[in-house]
């Protein structure tokens, strides 16, 4: 048995061009889509995320702010400016790339985000709103997941799930999505006991844990939809995910690869969310 491969850059493809037509017909409202950026620090990765999240804003004819800081900078500053994004109507999303560095309280950052621009969907009200099912903005990864079961026919109702990793960006928010389309859901994570009795009853298993290649064919059960949300860079500079995707997918029904799996649905959901937020700033406007 080999899985069917779910690709990500395809499904993405298809889906930012429908958010570039709702942004085009926003602008010809008077009301063009606008996202803000900030980068603190020199983390390669992160300045890659935040590089291509500006390049992704261009094509779908979202305007973007980028905003960098050093590594040092006082909190203090960017406490500031998120104040003024906030305040600034003509901004409708803005978003801090994480991690921050040691000075920062990323709570407390996250918290500064107006919820109403928390096109992340970190703020404590979304996390709040998703936790009872209410609309909210999502976070992008696990709502990009959402994207791919709905694309791909996958059923989540009544399905045994389980998460490998707790986070608040993905373990966490997924469990909850997962939770709320009817699955039964299990949260594993470093203190689990017997890992692999868990992820061997799994229909759906999404690997959100940073450890390379971690989940082998031998966790899987046979048919099951394996996500893999993890991005590792390997001592040869290549991309691999927290699946070892070359034995799961011999046990696998559907497998997401890495790279081109999860990690472009997590930046085409920030566009859908910017889009979001622009077409209700619109309406509150009356137009
Ligand atoms: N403020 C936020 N910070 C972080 C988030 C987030 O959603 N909001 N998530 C991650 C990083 N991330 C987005 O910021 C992200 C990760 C990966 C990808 C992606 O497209 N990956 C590609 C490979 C890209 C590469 O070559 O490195 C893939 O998997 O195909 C996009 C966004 C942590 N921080």
């Amino acid at each position: 048995m080999t899985a069917r491969i779910i690709d990500g850059n395809a499904l993405s493809a298809r889906v930012r061009g429908e958010i570039a037509e709702r942004a085009t017909a926003l602008t010809a409202r008077g009301v063009q889509p606008c996202l803000a950026v900030i980068l603190v620090g020199e983390n390669p990765a992160s300045a890659v995320y935040v590089r291509n999240k500006v390049s992704a804003c261009e094509k779908a004819g979202i305007r973007s702010l980028r905003l960098d800081y050093p590594a040092d900078v006082s909190p203090e500053v960017v406490m500031a400016r998120l104040a003024e994004l906030n305040a600034d109507p003509s901004v409708h999303g803005i978003l801090v790339q994480l991690p921050l560095p040691k000075q920062f309280d990323e709570a407390a950052v996250l918290e500064a985000i107006s919820v109403t621009k928390d096109v992340d969907g970190f703020h404590a009200e979304n996390v709040g709103r998703l936790s009872q099912n209410q609309e909210a903005f999502l976070p992008c990864t696990p709502h990009g997941v959402m994207k791919m079961f709905e694309a791909e026919g996958v059923d989540l109702a009544g399905v045994e799930a389980v998460v490998i990793g707790r986070s608040n960006i993905v373990g966490k928010p997924m469990a909850m999505l997962l939770t709320n389309a009817g699955a039964t859901v299990t949260v594993c994570h470093s203190k689990t006991r017997d890992l692999n009795f868990h992820t061997r009853r799994a229909d759906i298993l999404v690997a959100a844990i940073g450890k390379p290649r971690f989940v082998t064919g031998d966790m899987v059960k046979p048919g099951a939809t394996v996500i893999d949300v993890g991005i590792n860079r390997l001592p040869d500079g290549k991309l691999c995910g927290d699946v070892d995707f070359e034995s799961a997918k011999t046990v696998a029904g559907l497998i997401t690869p890495v790279p081109g799996g999860v990690g472009p649905m997590t930046i085409t959901m920030l566009l859908e969310n910017t889009v979001i937020s622009a077409d209700r700033a619109a309406r509150a406007a009356g137009k």
